[in-house]
């Protein structure tokens, strides 16, 4: 259980900003101290102990990522969307979304008259009153918000942006606060940590992110960090990945990082990619490709906010000037990697590839699992991340940081919205230009 006391006391914080309530006056409080330093090192480096006795087979063809049979793959499901799927009846922008992502995430454009279907079916989607819903005529939801927001961003056509009723989105998530600050996934709805990043990434990459949507999520995230370290759903619930990464992603976008017990966040995530190669979402169960990216992603953002190895200068935390939550987005992609790796980026490549490709296109949890798009989405998604890792600036990444030959290199994705880099920095243009 988590104790009452605050995860940062205030002699760890950086001495510019030692208060509650000046946050936004003086920046983010990313700094952290020594102890903590060193605390995170031990183990992330006792983690790396165990996994490089672990060979990897740098020279293998079987290391190629099969480009073509995964858009053969994709391109089915696309030709689909339109009228089978009714299992998923109620999860079709995330459809829509898990395969457009993947095209994105290969570098593939899609065709004019695709995307004109695209949009139009996600406007069929689109509740009146604000928020996309599962189907035509369904309840808003935001899960389904968060999937159609990503889908028209990485899509970044004038068509696809300026079909958002970002008003009638601004709405719906107020209308969707709960009195505890976080937010409830519809009406009537539950309450968790995923419901408060759906919320928060939406209205961030909107550009309609303010105190209002933004008060009390804050203490609602740090109330489920675990005795584990990493994020449960709910208050009192186990520590997931995917909570993390929605806990984690939430905190930065609203800058309150500062309210997590980072070390110990990183020691959990950290410690969840095992001698399989591939991360587990929870202590003791399976390795599955998908926490490639949502375990991947929380220690990708770990290593931009930390300053580990050493102190970032003024310059490089440019970070620390922010007073708009709606900048935070853009200005956390200028900082590099603060701390070295915290992860195995080359073993993860390793077992998503090895483990999670499926040569007839398409991947998959794990051997003997049958492939689908949520892992084909995800697994890709955590390839980009890991082969982005360790890239400094915009230069492209290091050979020696991809694993199989170079071409597999995939387009960089915004760790903290998971949509494509190049469609963010469009869709924060296109939102800046134009206010709701
Ligand atoms: C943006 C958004 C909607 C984020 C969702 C994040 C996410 C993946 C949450 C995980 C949910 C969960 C409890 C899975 C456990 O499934 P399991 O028990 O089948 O799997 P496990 O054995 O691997 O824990
Ligand atoms: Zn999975």
């Amino acid at each position: 259980m988590k104790s009452s006391q605050p995860p940062f006391p205030s002699s760890h914080l950086d001495s510019t900003s030692d208060t509650d309530s000046d946050d936004h006056e003086h920046g983010p409080r990313l700094t952290v101290t020594q102890e903590d330093q060193l605390k995170v090192e031990s183990q992330v480096a006792e983690i790396y102990r165990c996994l490089v006795g672990i060979p990897l087979h740098r020279q293998s063809v079987a290391l190629e990522l099969w480009r073509d049979k995964h858009i053969e793959y994709l391109t089915k499901g696309l030709n689909q969307l339109g009228h089978t799927f009714q299992v998923l009846d109620a999860n079709r922008p995330w459809l829509c979304y898990w395969i457009l992502h993947s095209f994105a995430v290969l570098g593939e454009e899609v065709d004019s008259e695709l995307e004109s279907r695209v949009v139009d079916f996600l406007s069929r989607c689109q509740d009146k009153e604000g928020g996309y819903a599962g189907g035509p005529g369904q309840m808003p939801h935001l899960a389904t918000t968060y999937a159609a927001v990503n889908t028209l961003v990485n899509l970044g056509t004038q068509k696809a942006l300026s079909s958002i009723n970002r008003e009638g989105i601004y709405k719906f998530l107020l209308e969707m606060k709960d009195s505890s600050g976080a937010f409830r996934m519809h009406h009537a709805g539950e309450v968790d940590a995923r419901s408060c990043y759906c919320a928060i990434s939406v209205a961030s990459l909107l550009k309609i992110i303010d105190d209002d949507l933004v008060r009390g999520i804050g203490d609602y995230i740090a109330s489920c960090q675990t005795y584990e370290g990493g994020i449960g759903g709910e208050p009192h619930s186990e520590a997931h990945g995917g909570y993390t990464f929605c806990g984690l992603a939430s905190m930065i976008l609203i800058d309150e990082v500062e309210k997590l017990d980072m070390a110990s966040l990183i020691g959990w995530v950290a410690s969840r990619q095992g001698i399989e190669l591939g991360f587990q979402g929870r202590a003791n169960k399976l390795v599955d490709g998908c926490y490639s990216f949502w375990q991947g992603a929380a220690l990708v953002l770990a290593q931009k906010l930390l300053p580990l190895a050493e102190k970032v200068s003024e310059e490089q935390s440019s970070i620390h000037a922010i007073r708009d939550y709606s900048d935070i987005g853009i200005e956390f992609m200028r900082r590099g990697n603060q701390t070295g790796l915290l992860f195995h980026h080359l073993a993860l490549q390793q077992y998503i590839i090895l483990c999670s490709q499926i040569l007839e296109g398409g991947f998959r949890d794990k051997p003997g699992k049958f492939r689908d798009y949520y892992h084909t989405c995800y697994c890709l998604s955590g390839l980009s991340l890991c082969q982005y890792s360790m890239r400094d600036g915009d230069l492209k990444p290091s050979p020696s940081d991809i694993l199989g030959p170079y071409s597999n290199l995939l387009e960089p994705v915004h760790p903290l919205y998971n949509v494509v880099l190049d469609k963010f920095f469009l869709a924060n243009e296109f939102f800046s230009k134009n206010s709701f």
